[in-house]
């Protein structure tokens, strides 16, 4: 478990300070993987660089696995440093090492013995799909590639953390969805916590068990990926979000609709097309599908709709609790004007 706590981060700068974070506090359970979202500047890679003390916090604990890591010597830190693996936006990869020497660097460092590394090695390139770059030298590898070699040089001294700082920022989409079905692997096949920062809610979407999002160096909300997306509490998290799931209709559309307009929110299993069809025939009234998506959040699917109610009023009312009843969020968006 990683416990962050009242963590604040200032920069001293001659003219300036810079209170990147914020007292912030999270804690992140053992195998989960975690999303830290925000804009740029909202201080992500300050407190991510702060858990493994890259960045040693300005006040605050990070304790992991019960052991606090500000208290720590520059030995045992290093130690225990060996035990968080990062990668990075811009892969940090040495240019005139090749692949094989760029993985085995990170294994000299931790003093394993000459004749495992070669094998510990291959073990890795396996694991990230590139046994056959070994000789390779980074500028012959695609993003997608690079990224895929820092993944294997942070997993080479099997830690039991890995930091991602914006790590498919740089990747078109495909290559994204390539990394992160890896960070997926070895989050279920090697019981590893994964931290990642990303402005990409798309990313958290696809990846994450719980999220944070954070402005201002502060964390503003907090909780479960599938609850934050069903029903975000603050405005900074609803723009998040709509840059996945948008519902704006068009004003022109707007201005057309006569009836009662509500967004409908279905979680799980309902069937949410059944439920609204069901609805309308019980309570003899119509209704006009305006917008509409079913997304899978941890493979778990969530229906928003939106609808224009039009019939007799009060049967509306009458079939807006109904539809309550079968466990579906209803919020009315106009009022029935
Ligand atoms: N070494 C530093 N010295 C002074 N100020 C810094 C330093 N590093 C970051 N900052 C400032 O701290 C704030 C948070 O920056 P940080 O890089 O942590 O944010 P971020 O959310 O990761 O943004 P980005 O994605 O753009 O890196 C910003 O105002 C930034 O200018």
């Amino acid at each position: 478990m990683i416990d962050i706590k009242n963590l604040t981060k200032t920069y001293f700068s001659k003219d300036r300070e810079v209170k990147a974070v914020d007292n912030v506090s999270i804690t992140i359970h053992d195998e989960e993987i975690f999303g830290i979202v925000g804009y740029s500047g909202a201080g992500k890679s300050s407190l991510l660089r702060c858990i493994n003390l890259l960045e040693r916090p300005t006040s605050g604990k990070i304790t992991v696995d019960g052991v606090d890591l500000t208290k720590l010597d520059s030995k045992r830190l290093r130690q225990a440093r060996l035990k968080i693996g990062m990668i990075f936006q811009h892969f940090n990869l040495v240019s005139q090492k090749t692949v094989a020497e760029n993985i085995a660097f990170a294994l000299k460092a931790s003093k394993t013995p000459k004749n495992k590394i070669e094998k510990r090695v291959a073990e890795l390139l396996d694991m990230v799909g590139l046994a056959d770059k070994k000789d390779v030298y980074p500028g012959q590898l695609s993003g997608g590639q690079k990224q895929r070699v820092g993944i294997a040089r942070a997993l080479a001294n099997n830690p039991k953390v890995l930091l991602c700082d914006e790590a498919t920022s740089a990747l078109d989409p495909t290559t994204t969805k390539s990394i992160l079905n890896l960070l997926k692997k070895i989050n279920k096949e090697l019981n590893i916590t994964i931290i990642i920062i990303t402005h990409e809610m798309d990313v958290v979407k696809e990846i994450c068990h719980r999220m944070a999002i954070m402005e201002n160096g502060r964390i503003v909300e907090q909780g479960n990926v599938y609850d934050i997306f069903a029903s975000p509490k603050e405005q900074l998290t609803k723009e998040f979000i709509q840059s996945v799931v948008s519902f704006d209709l068009p004003k022109a559309t707007l201005r057309l609709v006569k009836g009662t307009l509500v967004k409908l929110l279905f979680r799980g299993e309902v069937a949410g097309e059944g439920v609204v069809s069901e609805t309308l025939k019980k309570f003899q009234i119509n209704g006009n599908f305006l917008h509409g998506s079913i997304e899978y959040i941890q493979e778990r699917p969530l229906g928003i709709f939106i609808m224009e109610l039009t019939g007799d009023q009060e049967e509306i009312n009458k079939a807006i609790h109904y539809i309550e009843h079968r466990n579906a969020e209803v919020e009315v968006l106009n009022n029935g004007i």
